[in-house]
């Protein structure tokens, strides 16, 4: 089959506010209801949701930006449309297939009960998982015998929800990450999957991947066209931002990379958690942090063409970070909107996401209504919140900005 380039619809992000085109969500689903008090410290759960409200409140999220003529992309979709390719569905399969728990004659058994599914019901299964009683084995064989009933042989992955981790679009190239989190790791198979199979994205090219160094996508803020800021914490390894800049600044896709050390902890697991852009020049910070943020910048003298392994990397001494990126972005001054709250209730409001908002245009952004103190100073500060409900979604510790994948941004 031969593409027609032209015909496919238009791609690219190079700052995290230009009015926002095209974005990827994926709707919670059954992958939710694995969730029990036993397993959501593993999945990354703090709670367990009720599901048909997160739905619900998803669903308020999609139309929120609907009603603003966002295009709305659902990753469940994608992936069903993807794996009716033979191709995919057998690499799909395959590398579900992979675990150690397996063993042979359950894996074979497996994988061919799975090709024979119909690709919505094989993409369920790739999301919500398989349990061992959910294996009709007509002579069950020494693994399913010795795993117990509720055993998952493909786990579920109820982080699917925040799209913006699994994969990162930089100008028209995307990125496929690679997941700290065990729990997680198993996701950009499947984002990488769609990106390579599905027509929509036959043109794009594609950077990093699934098996390489660890790049989460909360961890990358496009700052300026060219200028990207980088955590390196919990997710995102010394050698990811470093494997990643490479690749950017080879491509000639960015110029500058700023790699931003954030504290190794479950509050601030990603940089979009402390940090997100709501204006061209602007940033929400979390407060009990903004002082003290710091940041490497990443440059080179080498070519953009050169082979990133080759590439020779400028790396500064860290400054502090408000500092580095408005020199990275030639501007005056990063603008921090200073929330002015008190150090309880900030902490609470960034648990709770406070400082993690999507921009739908510059000083026009979605935030979780519960925080309440957050978003009136934003709006004291000028932004336009457009307030969404998140009591059930936010358990997976996850606001606006995680739970969406910019895929088309107009250029500001
Ligand atoms: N970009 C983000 N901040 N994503 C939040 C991800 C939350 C998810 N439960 C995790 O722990 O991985």
């Amino acid at each position: 089959m031969t593409v027609d380039d032209h015909a496919l619809p238009p791609v690219g992000v190079t700052t995290e506010v230009g009015r926002l085109r095209t974005v990827l969500l994926h709707r919670p689903g059954p992958e939710l209801t694995r969730l029990t008090p036993r397993n959501n410290d593993r999945l990354l759960f703090d709670g367990i949701p009720w599901v048909s409200r997160a739905q619900e409140e998803h669903d308020a999220f999609a139309e929120a930006l609907r009603s603003r003529d966002v295009e709305v992309l659902y990753l469940a979709d994608l992936l069903e449309e993807t794996l009716g390719s033979d191709e995919a569905r057998e690499l799909a399969i395959g590398s579900a297939m992979e675990s150690l728990h397996l063993g042979e004659s359950l894996r074979a058994y497996l994988s061919a009960m799975l090709f024979d599914m119909a690709p919505d019901d094989l993409a369920l299964s790739l999301c919500a998982g398989l349990r061992n009683d959910e294996v009709r084995h007509p002579s069950p064989g020494l693994v399913s015998s010795l795993l117990a009933d509720d055993d998952f042989l493909i786990d579920p992955l109820p982080n699917l929800l925040f799209t913006r981790d699994s994969s990162v679009w930089v100008r028209d190239h995307v990125t496929i990450t690679s997941l700290a989190m065990p729990a997680r790791s198993r996701e950009t198979q499947l984002t990488e999957l769609v990106y390579r199979h599905h027509p929509r994205f036959a043109a794009v090219q594609r950077l990093h991947g699934w098996d390489r160094e660890y790049v989460e996508g909360g961890d990358v803020l496009l700052l300026a066209p060219g200028v990207v800021a980088v955590g390196v914490g919990e997710r995102t390894t010394p050698a990811g931002v470093e494997g990643l800049a490479r690749q950017l600044m080879s491509g000639g896709i960015a110029t500058t990379v700023l790699a931003v050390p954030i504290t190794q902890d479950r509050a601030t697991m990603h940089l979009d958690t402390v940090c997100t852009m709501v204006d061209v020049d602007t940033v929400v910070m979390y407060p009990n942090i903004a002082d003290g943020l710091r940041a490497l910048t990443v440059t080179t003298e080498s070519p953009a063409g050169t082979p990133a392994t080759e590439l020779e990397l400028r790396v500064t001494r860290a400054e502090p970070f408000l500092h580095a990126a408005a020199a990275a972005m030639g501007i005056d001054e990063l603008k921090v909107i200073d929330t002015g709250l008190d150090p309880t209730t900030a902490e609470r409001e960034q648990w709770d996401d406070g400082n993690n908002t999507l921009a739908l245009a510059p000083r026009l952004a979605v935030a979780y209504e519960r925080n309440t103190q957050t978003n009136r100073r934003l709006e004291e500060a000028g932004i336009e919140v457009v307030r969404i409900a998140g009591s059930e979604l936010g358990s997976g510790r996850g606001g606006p900005r995680c739970m969406s994948c910019p895929v088309l941004r107009d250029e500001v």
